[in-house]
C-alpha cells in the first residue's frame, strides 16, 4: 500500500514525524512524506530534530498569505502531487488549512483518507478559528478516524461516524515525547537551553492561536508582566511564535525585563527540555497541552476553550481564558502548591502510552484497508 503523509506545519510534523519513521518498518507499507509548506522556517526546524526528509516539497507559504488564497493554493498543489505519485491512501493530521485542504483534494481524487488525531471538538465554529470547521470538514471526508482519547471518540460517534471506522489509539505527539525521552538516556540534552536561567527552575511560555491575536495577548503580556516581578527567582522562558502578529505585540511589550528571556522558536528537543525543567507552563498551544503531563508540569491554558479537557479533568492543567487577572491567579494556584505539582509526576498522561503510530499503521495495514 502505497501511504502519503502529507504536513505543512511545525506540529503536523511533530505528531507525524513518529507515523513516518514506525511506516518504513512496517512491511507492505511504501510511504511518501509530503510538505506542503504552510509555515516554512518553523516547519524545517521540526522536520531537522527528526531528520526527515519530505520526497515532495510544494513550498506554498507565501508572505502575508490570506487564508482563501493558500487554501486555494494548497487544493492545486495538492491535486497535483496526488496525480503524480498516485497513493492508496492520504494521511493528514489534526485541523491545520494543510490538512482539510489534502483532505478534500484525495476526496476529489477518490483516494481515502486517514485521520490522525480525529474527533477533538470545543462545540464553537469559530474558536479555535479555523480550526474547529476544519477538524469537522475532515471527519465527513475521511475513512479511517484515529482518535487520541475516548471523549474524541464520543464526539465521532455522536455525529454518526460509524465505530468499526474509528480506531483510538492515543496521540502520536506521546510517542513523539517517548522518542526524544528514549535518546536522552542514551544522550542527555546537550542544546542552547542548558544556558538558560541554568539555576533556576523555569516557567515556559508559548501562544500563537488566531483568537488570541490582539487584545487577548495583550492581556497574556501584561500578565506575564505582573507574573515577572511577583517571582523574581523563576525563570521566564518565551519562545516567540514567528507570526508577525504575535512578533509585533510581545516584542515591544516584554524586551529588557531581568528574568523574562524571550526566544527564537526553539527545537522540538529543546522545546521538551524547557517542559521538564519547568514549574509551570503558561500556554495556549495544543501540543504542548498534550505534552507536559509526561513531565508532570501543570499547565495554564491561556484560551477561552480547549478540546483537550482530559488535562484538565486530570488535574494537569486549568482552563482561564485571556484575561490579564485570570491568567496571575491561574499561575499563583499553581506555584503555591509545590506537593501537588509533584503529585502530578506520578500521574499516567490521558493523552496516550506513546503507542500510537504502531496501532495507526497496524490498523492500515489490515487486509479490510488494504482493499478499501
Ligand atoms: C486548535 C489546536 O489546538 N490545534 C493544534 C495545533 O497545534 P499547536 O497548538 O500544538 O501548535 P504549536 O503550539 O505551534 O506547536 C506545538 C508543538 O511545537 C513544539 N514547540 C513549541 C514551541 C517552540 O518554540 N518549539 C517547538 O518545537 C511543542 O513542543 C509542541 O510539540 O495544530 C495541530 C496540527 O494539526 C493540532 O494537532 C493541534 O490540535
Amino acid at each position: 500500500m502505497k501511504l502519503m503523509i502529507v504536513f505543512g506545519t511545525r506540529p503536523e510534523v511533530i505528531k507525524l514525524a513518529p507515523v513516518a519513521a514506525a511506516a518504513l518498518d512496517m512491511p507492505g507499507i511504501e510511504r511518501v512524506v509530503c510538505s506542503t509548506g504552510q509555515h516554512r522556517q518553523m516547519l524545517d526546524q521540526a522536520l531537522a530534530c527528526f531528520g526527515l526528509r519530505p520526497d515532495v516539497d510544494l513550498d506554498l507559504m507565501r508572505a502575508n498569505q490570506t487564508l482563501p488564497a493558500l487554501t486555494a493554493r494548497l487544493i492545486e498543489g495538492m491535486t497535483e502531487a496526488l496525480q503524480a505519485h498516485q497513493p492508496d491512501v492520504v494521511m493528514v493530521q489534526g485541523d491545520t488549512t494543510t490538512a482539510f485542504a489534502a483532505a478534500l483534494a484525495a476526496f476529489y481524487q477518490r483516494i481515502p483518507v486517514a485521520h490522525v488525531e480525529a474527533g477533538l471538538r470545543t462545540g464553537d465554529p469559530y474558536s479555535p478559528f479555523p480550526e474547529e470547521m476544519n477538524r469537522a470538514m475532515i471527519s465527513r471526508l475521511a475513512r479511517w478516524h484515529f482518535t487520541p482519547t475516548e471523549p474524541a471518540t464520543r464526539n465521532l460517534l455522536a455525529e454518526g461516524i460509524a465505530a468499526s471506522a474509528i480506531t483510538q489509539c492515543g496521540n502520536t505527539v506521546i510517542d513523539a515525547v517517548e522518542l526524544i525521552k528514549r535518546q536522552w538516556q542514551q544522550r542527555p540534552y546537550s542544546g542552547p537551553a542548558t544556558a538558560w536561567f541554568p539555576d533556576r527552575d523555569l516557567v515556559l511560555v508559548t501562544t500563537h492561536r488566531r483568537e488570541n491575536f490582539g487584545q487577548g495577548l495583550e492581556n497574556i503580556c501584561d500578565a506575564l508582566l505582573t507574573l515577572c516581578r511577583e517571582y523574581p527567582t523563576l525563570g521566564f522562558v518565551f519562545p516567540v511564535h514567528l507570526n508577525p502578529q504575535v512578533q509585533a505585540i510581545v516584542r515591544p511589550r516584554l524586551a529588557g525585563v531581568d528574568n523574562l528571556r524571550l526566544l527564537e522558536p526553539v527545537d522540538f528537543e529543546t522545546s521538551l527540555y524547557l517542559q521538564s525543567r519547568s514549574v509551570l507552563i503558561l500556554t495556549d498551544s495544543g501540543g504542548i497541552q498534550e505534552e507536559a503531563p509526561s513531565f508532570g508540569v501543570p499547565c495554564v491554558v491561556m484560551r477561552e476553550h480547549t478540546e483537550r479537557r482530559e488535562g484538565v479533568d486530570a488535574g494537569f492543567a486549568s482552563l482561564v481564558g485571556t484575561d490579564r487577572a485570570a491568567i496571575v491567579a491561574g499561575a499563583r494556584h499553581w506555584l503555591a502548591q509545590p506537593a501537588l505539582r509533584q503529585q502530578l509526576a506520578t500521574r499516567a498522561n490521558p493523552y496516550g502510552d506513546g503507542r500510537a503510530c504502531t496501532r495507526i499503521l497496524e490498523t492500515l495495514a489490515e487486509p479490510r484497508a488494504a482493499s478499501a
